[in-house]
């Protein structure tokens, strides 16, 4: 078990309808995450990132039971033994449509599928695609970790949920556009703080029809300093974590022992 942990997120452009274009660009752009000097121990993609939001054609190129998804993460993790968080995929099972997020260790095993449990109804989420129905808890490197999408995280008692079963460190695979900037960055930071862990958030940029998305890939501390931010360009963000940071703000602000359930659920 590491405590500590080198992140590299992946803010790419994603090309609406394109499952094969993606792919390529997703691998491209991991390939050139572990090339570099300072190879992550985990890589993270955004948000639906092998059709964009197709939603009209999303039963025609969705990923049939992840299978694709699955092929092709998981070779890239067993050639570079590095972990994935595979953002989320549009992912087909039993004639629906889910937005779905798996999660791959070094030896390329699938160590969570979690399937995006508030749909966003402002991106028409709620017409097309279905709800997941369980939280996304994990073991990665030998840390507790969880994943929430994008939308997700404007619900606290998901994070609180998962704080409470352990985790540490929650990835947030997101496509967040604009004029929502300030939301994505206190919202991050909120769940950061109010539960004392780390928060890993990839966020895509380009436009996609009149949407246009701001990136602001970023990783909180729990003591709620932002790590690394990006700008509004594709591109390769890195930083190392360490969770020990975990229990020391755990340790001087002690919130998980003075809450008072009793009182509010
Ligand atoms: N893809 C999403 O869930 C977008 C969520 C969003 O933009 C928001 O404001 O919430």
């Amino acid at each position: 078990m590491s405590e500590q942990l080198r992140i590299a997120l992946v803010q790419m452009d994603i090309a609406i309808g394109e499952p094969d274009v993606n792919a390529d660009k997703a691998i491209q752009l991991m390939e050139e995450a572990v090339r570099s000097a300072d190879k992550p121990d985990v890589i993270v993609l955004p948000e639906m990132w092998n059709t964009g939001y197709a939603l009209e054609r999303i039963h025609e190129l969705g990923d049939e039971g992840g299978t694709r998804t699955r092929n092709i993460i998981s070779a890239f993790c067993r050639k570079h033994a590095v972990n994935v968080v595979a953002g989320s995929v549009a992912e087909l099972k039993d004639g629906q449509a889910f937005n779905t997020s798996y999660v791959f260790n070094r030896e390329g095993q699938v160590l969570v599928d979690y399937s995006k449990i508030h749909l966003f109804r402002l991106m028409d989420e709620e017409k097309h695609l279905a709800e997941g129905t369980k939280p996304g808890r994990f073991a990665i490197e030998g840390q507790d970790a969880g994943v929430m999408i994008c939308y997700d995280i404007r619900f606290p008692e998901l994070a609180r949920k998962l704080a409470l079963d352990g985790v540490k460190l929650l990835f947030v695979p997101a496509e967040w556009p604009n004029p929502r900037l300030h939301h994505w960055r206190t919202l991050l930071q909120a769940r950061a703080i109010e539960n004392q862990m780390y928060i890993v958030a990839c966020n895509r940029v380009g436009t996609s029809g009149d949407t246009d998305f701001f990136g602001h890939s970023m990783i909180v501390d729990p003591w709620g300093e932002i790590v690394v931010e990006g700008g509004e360009e594709e591109a390769i963000l890195q930083a190392d974590i360490d969770l020990n940071l975990v229990n020391e703000v755990r340790g001087r602000i002690p919130v998980f022992e003075d809450r008072r359930p009793s009182l509010y659920g």
